[in-house]
């Protein structure tokens, strides 16, 4: 059975009632398969599973896409029955932000400011501090992350060791399309053709992987991203990155990550993969 709460109140009573290890999943919602291996992998691990659905207006910007974000809390709740979730938090914003917007806000550093911070200016002060917040609610052990928004993944991991929170932070791989396309809640403002342009960033993505395969640098890596990227009409690229997998500064060897954020349209995606590079000789 699957138990739905909107208050704090009623978490709180909830949450005492579960005994043993308890894993959370956070969501904004709009649940597609990429949510339901996140609870199913939860599942694996705690012995209970609390999914949070919140559209979170922290972490948006003024001229984002708040207002329209799909909410489907009913569909919502049937992929979290069928995935096997306990318990589902769905606050509103008046329980989440009882004083209006929070004058404290996790400063996510300057990893933070870089890639997704730079065109999303307090994206990440606002997905921390909500993350924090959801965490000290929900008390998990463990806390389930997709890859598929990565340097949400890093930072989330950066904040439990820098700030000494007791969980453990769970990355899980991105869940694709059988084309390649990552699920995302926000493909379904995608046209028909804006869908066919999106398949541009995962196969800019295959292709700096499959150029690292056969020995290529750093440099030719991202040029066989680019080149891939520059056939595909209807997206514009916002950034197309090779960093450390740990998204830490300086010079990438061996094992890095691939990053790229796109708009589509009017739709803003991002995809990331791993990249093996050769060593040097
Ligand atoms: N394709 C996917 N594979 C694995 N995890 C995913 C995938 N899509 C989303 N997630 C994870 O689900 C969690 C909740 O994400 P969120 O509700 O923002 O969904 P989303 O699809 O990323 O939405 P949006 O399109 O708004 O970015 C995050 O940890 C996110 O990384
Ligand atoms: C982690 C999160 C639920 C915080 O609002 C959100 O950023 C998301 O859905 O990835
Ligand atoms: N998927 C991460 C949350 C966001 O883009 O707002």
């Amino acid at each position: 059975m699957t138990e739905l709460v909107h208050t704090r109140a009623e978490l709180a009573k909830a949450r005492a009632g579960l005994t043993g290890t308890v894993g959370v999943v956070m969501t904004m919602g709009a649940l597609h398969p990429g949510h339901e291996t996140l609870i199913r992998a939860a599942r694996e691990r705690a012995d209970h599973v609390l999914v949070t659905i919140f559209v979170n207006p922290l972490q948006f910007g003024p001229n984002e896409d708040f207002d329209r974000y799909p909410r489907t809390l009913d569909t919502d709740l049937e992929v979290c029955r069928r995935a096997g979730a306990d318990l589902v938090f769905a606050p509103s914003v008046a329980d989440m932000y009882p004083d209006g917007q929070p004058a404290v806000r996790v400063n996510p550093g300057q990893l933070g400011e870089d890639l997704e911070g730079q065109s999303r200016p307090g994206f990440f002060h606002g997905v921390l501090t909500v993350v924090l917040k959801l965490l000290q609610l929900t008390r998990p052990d463990l806390t389930f992350f997709g890859e598929k928004d990565y340097q949400q993944l890093t930072l989330v991991r950066r904040m439990a060791r820098d700030l000494d929170v007791p969980v453990e932070v769970v990355g899980v791989p991105t869940v694709r399309e059988p084309d390649g396309l990552a699920l995302s809640s926000r493909n379904r403002y995608l046209s028909a053709d804006e869908r066919q342009a999106a398949l541009g960033l995962s196969a800019a993505l295959r292709a700096g992987a499959e150029a690292a395969e056969r020995g290529a640098d750093a440099g030719e890596v991202l040029s066989a991203a680019n080149r891939a990227l520059g056939g595909t009409a209807g997206v514009r690229l916002d950034y197309l990155v090779l960093t450390d997998p740990d998204l830490e500064p300086g010079p990438v060897t061996g094992p890095a990550r691939l990053l790229i954020a796109a708009w589509v349209g009017g739709t803003r995606l991002i995809d990331n993969l791993a990249i093996d590079l050769a060593p040097r000789s």
